[in-house]
């Protein structure tokens, strides 16, 4: 009989336009055996995105209560509009065995990491900040106020990185894919996971 462990909570953050969205969806065009948590916002949806696709999208009201009922992991109110975890999706997943990544900002990201210390908890850093700066205008998706604003606090983002576990450079997106891929393995690989996992397979053998 073998014994299933819980999955790995892995949590993607880093300043806007650095390149998450990306790079997640680079993993799952690789096939890289994680599951993608959807996130609720109260930001208006932008041209082709799709609700239950790229997020649950909510009136303030909707996501107060959210709130209220205990239905978020993390939340956080970022440059003017709330963004948030549901909390079922991302228990059951792991219960079911299966590595769940969520791709958040950092207040997000460390609320997480207080009620979820196990968590693998990565930085995607940017090259520098002038690319930063390239990637969201060259993305075409906000005002020049939002992206000022955006870049504002991308700056105190930064300063956070050292409260992660890991921090990957997005310079190539294929080069970070691969550290990441690099990392959830080397997560699996370690030992407490591991003498967890083998002291119940002696148990039920
Ligand atoms: N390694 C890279 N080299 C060059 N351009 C990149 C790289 N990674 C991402 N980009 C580009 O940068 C822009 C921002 O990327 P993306 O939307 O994935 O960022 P994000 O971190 O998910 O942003 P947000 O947090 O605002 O959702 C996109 O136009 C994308 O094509
Ligand atoms: N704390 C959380 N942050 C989230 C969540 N979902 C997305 N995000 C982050 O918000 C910013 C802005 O996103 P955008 O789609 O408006 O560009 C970005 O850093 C996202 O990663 C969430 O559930 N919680």
């Amino acid at each position: 009989m073998s014994f299933k462990e819980k999955g790995l909570l892995v949590v993607l953050s880093g300043p806007s336009g650095v390149g998450k969205g990306t790079v997640c969806r680079a993993l799952r065009s690789r096939g890289t055996d994680l599951q993608y948590s959807i996130s609720v916002t109260t930001r208006a949806p932008r041209a082709g995105e799709q609700e239950g696709v790229h997020y649950f999208f909510k009136s303030k009201e909707a996501f107060k209560k959210m709130i209220e009922e205990k239905k978020l992991l993390e939340w956080a109110e970022y440059v003017g509009n709330y963004y948030g975890t549901p909390i079922d999706y991302v228990k059951q997943t792991l219960d079911q065995g299966q590595d769940v990544i969520l791709e958040i900002e950092v207040q997000g990201a460390l609320q997480v990491k207080k009620n979820f210390p196990e968590g693998t908890f990565i930085f995607l850093a940017p090259p520098s900040l002038s690319e930063l700066k390239n990637r969201i205008q060259g993305r075409g998706t906000e005002t020049l106020d939002l992206i000022e604003n955006r870049l504002k606090v991308a700056k105190d983002e930064i300063d956070m990185m050292k409260y992660y576990d890991y921090v990957v450079e997005n310079d190539q997106v294929e080069k970070a894919c691969d550290r990441i891929e690099a990392i959830v393995t080397a997560e699996h690989c370690k030992r407490e996971r591991l003498v967890e996992k083998y002291k119940k397979l002696l148990e039920v053998e």
